[in-house]
């Protein structure tokens, strides 16, 4: 038996509510996204929104219409492409940081992360851990940072996006992760949670111990993933 050391977290539907995002994270940047198309097509638009809208395509960016529609198109579908997640990212730094959004975590969450990072935790309960979430890393940190409990980010050791890991479909970017943890790290050693199942599959086939993760308002888990993968509904019973 190889006790788990390392614990990489996913965020929507894991640690907070898939309502969180969609009901709260998409429409702050849907609202926001009209008046950023419009400093950046005016006179003197900020140079480091350039570098975000740089990155779609050259064919959507020959007018505000047709940036805004396929930018408001892409957000609607829930593409997890990264040039999306990285502008997303960019608008919701202002909504964190002026106290328009805050990121509610499951209560268990705060509770689990404190007895496996806090200052006072005992070492048998030590545990180091990870996010690993379509959202781009700059807003994982954002969202971290501030959590209807404060900051959060001293108890965490990495981030990992798409652009740093890969999909998180794919098994390769669990072999990826691993290696990026630490030149010794056993597989075995990381568990991983997600309510996603495709995620949980890839993960184990990276080696990865994985559990599914059900929390009110996800999609409902069917009795072959129930039977396939250890379901938990709470971070308590971790510990
Ligand atoms: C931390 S960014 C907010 C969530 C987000 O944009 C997203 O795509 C969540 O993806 P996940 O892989 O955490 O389900």
């Amino acid at each position: 038996m190889v006790l788990q050391k390392y614990v990489v977290l996913d965020i929507e539907g894991t640690v907070c509510a898939i309502s969180f995002v969609k009901d709260v994270l998409f429409p702050y940047f849907l609202k926001a996204l009209p008046d950023i198309l419009s400093l950046h097509f005016s006179s003197s638009p900020p140079p480091d929104l350039q570098l975000y809208i740089d990155a779609f395509p050259p064919t959507v960016r020959t007018s505000y219409d047709s940036l805004y529609m396929y930018i408001r198109d892409l957000t609607i579908a829930d593409k997890k492409i990264p040039e999306l997640k990285a502008l997303q990212g960019y608008v919701w730094r202002k909504g964190y940081e002026v106290g328009e959004l805050k990121a509610p975590l499951f209560p268990d969450v705060y509770k689990v992360l404190d007895i496996w990072t806090g200052a006072n935790c005992f070492t048998k309960s030590k545990r180091s851990v990870f996010i690993y979430s379509s959202g781009s890393v700059d807003a994982q940190i954002l969202l971290f940072a501030h959590t209807e409990q404060g900051d959060l980010t001293k108890g965490i050791q990495g981030y990992f996006d798409t652009v740093r890991a890969g999909l998180k479909t794919d098994p390769a970017s669990y072999v990826r992760i691993t290696n990026q943890i630490g030149d010794d790290v056993d597989p075995r050693e990381i568990l991983f949670l997600s309510d996603n199942v495709n995620e949980i599959v890839a993960a184990k086939e990276a080696g990865w111990e994985a559990y599914l993760v059900e929390r009110p308002g996800n999609a409902p888990l069917s009795e072959e993933d129930r039977k396939a993968h250890k379901v938990i509904q709470n971070f308590e019973s971790l510990i």
